[in-house]
C-alpha cells in the first residue's frame, strides 16, 4: 500500500499560535529500556530523528546467562533480570551514539522510559555511590560492587523481578481482598492486583528475602532506575508509572496506607516503605535538575542538560502520536499492548487506567498481554520451513478468515501461551476449538488436537487481536462512515496506530484490521520500532522548551512534521468481515471460559482472583 502521509495534530498549530521558536542546534535524547533492549534515540528541537542506537542484551550480553533478556526460575514463576545489565547497556549505547557521530555537548535535556512495574532495590550507600562516579570508569564497575577493594555495590539485591514474572498470585489475592474485592482495588489504584504489579512483588520480596529488604534503603521503578543513573542521585517515581504498582490512590494523588501496610507487613512499617519508595511528583514535566558529572566527564554532555521525569514503557509510547481519545494504539512488542488516552475514569479488574504521564485529566487506558511477540515467534518456529516471517506470513494470509474454507465450515479458534498470561489468568499451554455460531441459542465449541497445525499462524494472530476487540469494546463507539456520513458504522476505532517490533509485519496489520476495524485505517509511526524513546524524547524537548503553563499536546501538535512521520499501512474496517469476527469474539469468549473452567476444575493455580473472562464490563 502506498504512503499516505498525514498530520491529525496540525490543527493544533491554529490553536496554539503562541508555540516557543525551536531552539536552533539544541538536541534532546529518549531512552527505552525494555525487555530484550535499550533503545537510545536523539531528536532536534523541530522532532526530527537524528540519532539512533541500540544494544541486544541476548547478542551484547550473552555473559549474563540471560534468555531474551530475562533469567527465569519456572519451579516459582519466577522472570527477573540483573540491573547490572543495564548499567552496561546505557554505557555500551551512548558509546555506539558517540561513534556514530553524536556530539554530546547539544544535549539539553533527556528523559526516557522503562518497562513497567519492575522494581530495582538499593542499597544504603546507593545514593552516596552515584554522586561521587567517576567518569574514567564503567556504571557497572562502580556500582555493581561499590568499586575495587570496595565490598557494597548499590544494590540490596541483584536481580529486578520483570514483568513477566508470575510469582505472586498468593499475594495478589490478599490485595484484592484486602479492600473488599478485585473492582475496589481497581476503583482506587486503577488496576486489580496483578502477577507483575509492583505492590504484590513488593510484598513478595519482603517475605522471601528479608535481609535484603532490610538492607534496600530506597526501591525504584524501571524508570526511575535509569533516571537515577543519568541524576547522579535517587530520581522520584513518575506519576503515571507509579499506577502500575497497586500501591497508589489515583483520586488522591498519594500512596494508599492501607495497600502499604500489606506490602510492609505491618502498621507499623509502613512509615518506612513510604521513605524508601519516595515522593511522588505530580507534574511528569518539571526536571529532576541537571545531568550526574560522570557523564559530562565521559561523554561531554553539558553540565546544564536537565534531567526530566522517566516514565513506563507505555505511558511514553502514547506521547511519540497524535492520540486522539477514539485513536487506538496497538504495541506489538515483546509484550502485546492496547493503548487509548482518555479523560473518562472508568476501572476495571479486566484492563488497566493509568496517569496520564503529561496531561492532568487524561488517562492511560491498557490491556497488556505476556504472550506476544515471543508467542508469534513460538508458531513461526514450529511451522514447517525456514523460520522466517516471509514463511509465517505466507502461511497466514493463504488460510482464510478463521480457517473458514467454506462459510460454513467452523470457526478454527485457538490459545497460544507460550508463557503463563495475564487476561485470561492461565498457565502456560495451547489450546485449540473449532466453533460453530451458527445457532446463536446454541453454539458448538469442540475441543481439537494440541498439535501444531498450519493454519497456526493465521489463528494465533485471529486469537491475539479478537483478545483485544473483546475487551475493548466499552472504550468504541459507533460513528458515521466518511464516504457516507448518513450511514452509521459499528463500535470501533477511529484509527488504530502500529507501534513496536511485530509493527513492521504487513500480515500482522492486515489481520489486525480486519479484526479489530478502524473507520479510517490501520497506521504506523515511520520511525522504526522506536516509538517508546521517541516519545520520550518528545517529552524532553517538551520540558526544556515549553513557555510556562504549555500543555504537551499543544506545543507538540505546533512542531508535528507534517512531511509522512505515519503511514497508512492496511485497511481497518470491512463489511462483513468485520461482523464475521463479531461472531468469533464470541467464541473466543466461549473458548477462554472453558479453558478456564478445566484449569479450576483440574486444580488449577489456587485461588484464582483474575480468573474471569472479561471482569465485569
Ligand atoms: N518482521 C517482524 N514480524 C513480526 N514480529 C517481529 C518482526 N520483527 C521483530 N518482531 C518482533 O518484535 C519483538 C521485539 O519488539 P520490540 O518492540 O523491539 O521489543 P521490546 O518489547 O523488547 O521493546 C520481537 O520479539 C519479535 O518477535
Ligand atoms: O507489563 C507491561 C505493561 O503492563 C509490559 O508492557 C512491560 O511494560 C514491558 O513491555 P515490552 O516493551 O518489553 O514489551
Amino acid at each position: 500500500m502506498d504512503s499516505i502521509p498525514v498530520n491529525p495534530w496540525a490543527f493544533l498549530k491554529y490553536l496554539f499560535p503562541g508555540n516557543e521558536a525551536p531552539k536552533k542546534g539544541a538536541l534532546y535524547m529518549g531512552f527505552d529500556l525494555s525487555t530484550q533492549q535499550l533503545k537510545g534515540l536523539v531528536v532536534d528541537s523541530d522532532l526530527k530523528l537524528v540519532y539512533e542506537a541500540k544494544v541486544d542484551f541476548d547478542e551484547d550480553f550473552k555473559k549474563y546467562g540471560i534468555e531474551k533478556g530475562v533469567l527465569t526460575n519456572p519451579s516459582e514463576g519466577e522472570v527477573f533480570a540483573p540491573p547490572a545489565m543495564w548499567l552496561e547497556a546505557v554505557d555500551l549505547v551512548l558509546d555506539r551514539l558517540r561513534n556514530a557521530g553524536l556530539d554530546f555537548s547539544k544535549i539539553k535535556g533527556l528523559s526516557g522510559a522503562g518497562m513497567q512495574h519492575g522494581t530495582v532495590f538499593w542499597s544504603a550507600d546507593a545514593e552516596s555511590l552515584l554522586g561521587h562516579l567517576d567518569g574514567r570508569k564503567t556504571l557497572v564497575e562502580q556500582l555493581e560492587s561499590g568499586g575495587k577493594g570496595k565490598k557494597r555495590g548499590a544494590f540490596a539485591h541483584p536481580m529486578s523481578p520483570n514483568w513477566q514474572d508470575a510469582s505472586t498470585q498468593k499475594q495478589c489475592d490478599e490485595f484484592d481482598d484486602h479492600l473488599g474485592d478485585a473492582q475496589t482495588l481497581a476503583d482506587i489504584t486503577g488496576s486489580k492486583a496483578h502477577h507483575r504489579f509492583s505492590g504484590p512483588q513488593i510484598m513478595r520480596y519482603r517475605t522471601k528475602y528479608p535481609t535484603h529488604y532490610e538492607q534496600t534503603d530506597r526501591i525504584s521503578l524501571v524508570s526511575s532506575f535509569l533516571a537515577s543513573v543519568f541524576l547522579g542521585k535517587i530520581a522520584p517515581i513518575d506519576i503515571s508509572d507509579v499506577t502500575g504498582m497497586n500501591l497508589w490512590s489515583v483520586s488522591e494523588g498519594a500512596w494508599d496506607d492501607d495497600l502499604l501496610e500489606l506490602a510492609a507487613g505491618s502498621t507499623a512499617a509502613v512509615p518506612e516503605l513510604k521513605r524508601k519508595l519516595g515522593h511522588v511528583p505530580e507534574s511528569g514535566g518539571d526536571s529532576f535538575g541537571p545531568i550526574s558529572s560522570y557523564f559530562t566527564t565521559r561523554y561531554g554532555f553539558p553540565a546544564s542538560c536537565q534531567i526530566i521525569p522517566f516514565t513506563g514503557d507505555n505511558p511514553s509510547t502514547i506521547l511519540a502520536l497524535p492520540l486522539r481519545p477514539s485513536d487506538a494504539m496497538v504495541s506489538l512488542g515483546t509484550s502485546t499492548t492496547f493503548l487509548m488516552s482518555t479523560p473518562t475514569w472508568k476501572p476495571d479488574p479486566a484492563y488497566h487506567f493509568m496517569n496520564h504521564p503529561t496531561t492532568p485529566g487524561l488517562y492511560m487506558f491498557m490491556l497488556c498481554y505476556k504472550n506476544g511477540g515471543l508467542a508469534r515467534e513460538q508458531i513461526r518456529d514450529q511451522l514447517p520451513g525456514n523460520k522466517s516471517w516471509d514463511s509465517f506470513n505466507a502461511a497466514a494470509l493463504s488460510t482464510p478468515p478463521l480457517s473458514q474454507r467454506r462459510l460454513k465450515d467452523p470457526m478454527r479458534l485457538g490459545l497460544y501461551f507460550p508463557r503463563p498470561e495475564i487476561v485470561p489468568n492461565l498457565p502456560s499451554g495451547q489450546w485449540r476449538y473449532s466453533y460453530s455460531p451458527q445457532s446463536p441459542t446454541n453454539p458448538t465449541l469442540t475441543p481439537l488436537p494440541s498439535t501444531p497445525h498450519p493454519d497456526d499462524a493465521r489463528n494465533i494472530l485471529e486469537s491475539q487481536f479478537l483478545s483485544l476487540r473483546l475487551r475493548s469494546t466499552a472504550l468504541v463507539a459507533p460513528s458515521p462512515s466518511p464516504t457516507n456520513p448518513s450511514k452509521m458504522l459499528p463500535a470501533q476505532p477511529r484509527r488504530v496506530y502500529l507501534v513496536g517490533g511485530g509493527s513492521a509485519n504487513p500480515a500482522l496489520a492486515q489481520l489486525c484490521g480486519e479484526v479489530l476495524g478502524s473507520v479510517e485505517g490501520i497506521y504506523k509511526l515511520d520511525i522504526g520500532s522506536n516509538a517508546c524513546a521517541l516519545g520520550s524524547a518528545y517529552k524532553a524537548v517538551w520540558a526544556v522548551e515549553r513557555k510556562q503553563g504549555e500543555g504537551f499536546e499543544g506545543f507538540i501538535g505546533g512542531r508535528w512534521d507534517e512531511g509522512g512521520l505515519l503511514r497508512r499501512v492496511a485497511e481497518g474496517y470491512r463489511e462483513g468481515v468485520f461482523e464475521r469476527y463479531g461472531d468469533a469474539v464470541e467464541g473466543l469468549r466461549g473458548v477462554e471460559e472453558r479453558v478456564l473452567g478445566e484449569q479450576r476444575e483440574g486444580g488449577g493455580r489456587g485461588k484464582r482472583t483474575g480468573a474471569t473472562v472479561i471482569g465485569s464490563a
